[in-house]
């Protein structure tokens, strides 16, 4: 439905997005993962023709996006990382605006704005001006900007991020809503793994511009197999220790955490009689060891070698 190939930007020496491959095929629910910076807003920006690519395609339904933009903008919701709101206009009128915009007018108008803003759980609050709202009420307005006109796929750049618990999870719940009952294609991009996790299909994650991995949630974590993931809490956390198990053959990799220290390691019966053994010679008192599934947070470690949220 919606394909990228070879797309690529730079910025003077910055090499944002570099050579990524992309698909979304109608009414799946897609995750771009990658930490800050890696390039998921640039790569957004270019699938929907408001920033040129340094190369590389945008295809939707077989035409060239860059060449014939319109079949593709008519059809695409995008919600931005900035909010684009008037705050001394109210919400009803910000999106009056934006409807005008897209050419709407009069009762259809008017219809798809209270369709909308009940979607976003705002009706009540329409009349009021938006520099009343909190910052997650404004991304609800937004996103229901961005449904005036009945967009086929949406686009949105992390829009959870800084804001209050409430909105976010009715924001992640308008999303599963729009994919499953309206069939809405999705594009989510995202720094939180547990989002994507649970909103998404298939997840693209990112890291310095490329696409690194690509799959099912079940495909990515099963790239860990061979490894498991291990929990140490302890209240003494020590250097020495955490030096002592980046030394042990079997352990790939030490993160430390609040609570002590997550290991990604080979699968072996060994692993655990030695983390003990190394608590033991470095006087570190293990109040609880545990075996955790693997999450793509581990899968972006096992990738990079660092974590998501750096
Ligand atoms: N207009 C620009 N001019 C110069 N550099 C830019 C521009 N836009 C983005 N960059 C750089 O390109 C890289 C990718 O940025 P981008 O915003 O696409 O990443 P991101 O994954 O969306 O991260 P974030 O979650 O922080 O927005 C960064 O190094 C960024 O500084």
């Amino acid at each position: 439905m919606l394909e990228v190939n070879g797309l690529s930007k730079t910025f003077k020496d910055v090499v944002a997005v570099n050579g990524v491959n992309l698909s979304l095929q109608a009414g799946e629910s897609v995750g771009l993962l990658g930490p800050n910076g890696a390039g998921k807003s640039t790569t957004i920006s270019m699938m929907a023709t408001v920033l040129q690519p340094s190369a590389g395609g945008v295809y939707y339904n077989g035409q060239d996006s860059l060449k014939h933009t319109q079949a593709l903008r008519k059809d695409l919701g995008v919600v931005p990382q900035d909010i684009a709101l008037y705050e001394e206009l109210t919400a009803y009128e910000n999106l009056q605006f934006f409807g005008r915009l897209y050419g709407m007018k009069g009762k259809a108008l008017k219809d798809k704005i209270n369709e909308v803003l009940d979607l976003v759980g705002l009706a009540d609050r329409k009349k009021h001006r938006i520099k009343t709202y909190s910052g997650g009420m404004k991304r609800r307005i937004n996103i229901a900007a961005s449904l005036l006109h009945n967009p086929k796929v949406l686009i949105m750049d992390e829009p959870t991020v800084g804001i209050d618990p409430q909105s976010r999870s009715y924001i992640l719940a308008l999303i599963r809503k729009l994919n499953q009952e309206q069939n809405m294609t999705v594009l989510y991009t995202s720094h939180y793994m547990e989002e994507v996790e649970k909103l998404c299909d298939r997840i693209y994650v990112m890291d310095h511009g490329q696409i690194i991995a690509e799959g099912t949630k079940e495909a990515l974590t099963a790239l860990l197999s061979d490894e498991e993931t291990v929990i140490i809490e302890t209240h003494d956390k020590k250097d020495a220790f955490k030096a002592a198990l980046v030394e042990d053959g079997l352990i790939k990799q030490v993160i430390e955490t609040q609570t002590g220290y997550k290991v990604i390691a080979d699968k072996t019966d060994a692993l655990l009689g030695n983390v003990f053994e190394l608590a033991k010679t470095h006087q570190v008192a293990v109040r609880t060891l545990s075996i955790q599934t693997p999450t793509l947070e581990d899968v972006f470690l096992h990738l990079t070698g660092r974590k998501l949220r750096d």
